[in-house]
Parts: structure tokens; C-alpha cells; sequence
């Protein structure tokens, strides 16, 4: 398969931090994580400023996050990968709100996730956040439209239909739309997932494993759909990921070592993502 991110025409700033990054490949394994990494310069859609995250208390501490300082561009696609343990799916849940940091901060856009209630997350996380996860998290008893349409229903909001219509049709669900889960494919139900994340154009959409149940044809029109969020439809995407053929989808890929980001790519090739993670497997 062609690398999809390899033919996104880059920016002028792009091609500034492709420059510091990867000019001449070598892994790098030595980012201060207490220091802001290089983003490129575009405007953030989320950010972690120092964030700490550790579980358990006293000898049995574990230091899931080591004072991460990172930005998530607006319209990019990010990729987070590191060995298993790392602090991934820990990195990715503190700043879409789903787990509380212990130190630091994770800001959606300006708004600094730590300062919030619970009601004012509840409503953060419904309103301007969408979610793709692994196991899918559809409502077994609701139809394929039904499920699409829950987040919006829960808030009160009225569904675009046009816009309903255009995501649907894109994600090949037209005929499926009065399906119940069971009814569906694996393939099929992550696509209601990623229509349900897509529906209320949210201002970044994460995903945990968003292709990690899924063969090779459905990863591949999953990631399809999130590229085409990003290029067309101006999304932000942030997912963690095990796959590297599914990293090269991003325009970014970051990478996590003991919860601490040891290194990043633009543009990736599956080659280059697969050799910094041999690298970073080594050294661990
Ligand atoms: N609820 C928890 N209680 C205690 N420790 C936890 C908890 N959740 C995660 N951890 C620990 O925090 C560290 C980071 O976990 P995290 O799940 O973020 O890693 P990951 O990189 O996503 O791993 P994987 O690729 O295996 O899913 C690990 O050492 C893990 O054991």
C-alpha cells in the first residue's frame, strides 16, 4: 500500500520541523519530555503542559506519565505509539477527559481539562470531543442511526441531516443504517462508530486502537475515513496505535517511552515508524 500521508502536500512549517526531525534518519531517543517538543507551528488543538499521571501510591507507585509537554495540531492527523506499558492510552485519556492527571495540565483548545467539574467535562466530552475506540462502545439495542445520532440526541442538539446523510454515505452505511451492532460487521460497526464521532464535528476526535479488532480491508477504510476527516472536513485526529502501516496514515506520528515522549516523525513512512520502534525497543 502507498503511504497516504506521504502525498499530503506540507506546508511551509511542516517542512521547517520535518527538517529538524528527520533530515538525516536516525532514531532519536533523547527528547527532555520536561521540555515543549516541537510542534511545528500551527495552532494547538490540545495540549499536555507537564502532565503527571501515576498509579498507586508509595512503593507501588507507577509513573504512567513523566511530565509530558506536547501539542496536537488543528486539521492533523497524530499518531501516539510506544512498547506496550508506555503510557499511550494513559496519555490519550487524560487529554480527552476520560482519566484525571495527577500533576500538569491537558487543554481541549484553551480550555484546561484540570479546572473543569464533572458536569462541565460530562458536557466538554459530549460537545467538543469524539471518540473511536477498540471495542467499537456501540449501544446493542439501538440501530446503526440510532447510535450515530445518541451524543447529539443526549445533548439536546438537532442532527444535520445533510451532513448525516454525506457522513453515512461516505462511510458506506446507507443500507445499514436500521441494523442493529450484532447485525454488522466488525468492519461495519466501527464505521457507525466513526460516523457517530464524525456526525457533530467535533473539534478532535480520538481514537484507542480504532483499528485494533479489525482485518487489513476494514483498518484500511477506517483510516481512510480519518484522513479524509483531516484533509477534507478539517478535522483534528489524535489515535494510539500498535500498527504502523495505520501510523503512516498520520501526519505525525509521536512516540512514548516510559512515559515520556522519546521521539517524533512527520510524514512517515511505515519503514521509518518501524525502525524508531525497533529503536526505541532496544534501548528499553
Ligand atoms: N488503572 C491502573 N492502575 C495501575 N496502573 C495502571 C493503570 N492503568 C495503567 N497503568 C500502568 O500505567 C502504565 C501505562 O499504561 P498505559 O495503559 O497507558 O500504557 P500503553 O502504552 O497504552 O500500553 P498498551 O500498549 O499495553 O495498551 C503501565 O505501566 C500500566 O501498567
Amino acid at each position: 500500500m502507498s503511504n497516504p500521508a506521504a502525498s499530503t502536500p506540507a506546508n511551509n512549517s511542516d517542512d521547517v520541523a520535518k527538517e529538524n526531525w528527520d533530515s538525516s534518519f536516525t532514531p532519536k531517543t533523547d527528547i527532555d519530555s520536561s521540555q515543549p517538543v516541537n510542534n511545528s507551528t500551527g495552532e494547538a488543538a490540545a495540549r499536555a503542559v507537564n502532565l503527571y499521571k501515576a498509579y498507586g501510591q508509595g512503593d507501588t507507585t507507577v509513573t504512567a506519565l513523566d511530565h509530558v509537554n506536547v501539542e496536537f495540531e488543528k486539521n492533523k492527523f497524530t499518531a501516539i505509539m510506544g512498547p506496550s506499558g508506555s503510557g499511550k492510552s494513559t496519555l490519550m485519556h487524560c487529554m480527552a477527559g476520560l482519566d484525571a492527571a495527577t500533576g500538569g495540565s491537558a487543554f481541549i483548545g484553551d480550555t484546561d481539562l484540570s479546572r473543569l467539574k464533572d458536569k462541565e467535562m460530562t458536557s466538554l466530552r459530549r460537545d467538543r470531543l469524539g471518540f473511536i475506540f477498540q471495542s467499537f462502545n456501540l449501544v446493542p439495542t439501538l440501530t446503526a442511526s440510532e447510535n450515530i445520532t445518541l451524543p447529539t440526541d443526549i445533548a439536546g442538539r438537532k442532527i444535520d441531516q445533510s451532513w448525516f446523510d454525506e457522513i453515512t454515505s461516505r462511510l458506506g452505511l446507507t443500507e445499514r443504517l436500521k441494523h442493529r451492532p450484532a447485525e454488522l460487521s466488525g468492519g461495519q460497526q466501527q464505521r457507525v462508530a466513526c460516523a457517530r464521532a464524525l456526525v457533530s464535528r467535533p473539534e478532535i476526535i480520538f481514537g484507542d486502537e480504532p483499528t485494533g479488532n479489525l482485518d487489513s480491508n476494514s483498518s484500511r477504510e477506517v483510516l481512510d475515513i480519518l484522513r479524509t476527516a483531516v484533509d477534507q472536513d478539517d478535522q483534528t485526529v489524535v489515535i494510539v496505535t500498535h500498527d504502523a502501516k495505520a501510523a503512516s496514515y498520520a501526519d505525525r506520528v509521536i512516540f512514548l517511552a516510559d512515559g515520556r515522549i522519546v521521539n517524533q516523525l512527520f510524514d512517515p513512512t511505515i519503514e521509518e515508524i518501524l525502525a524508531t520502534m525497533n529503536g526505541i525497543e532496544d534501548i528499553a
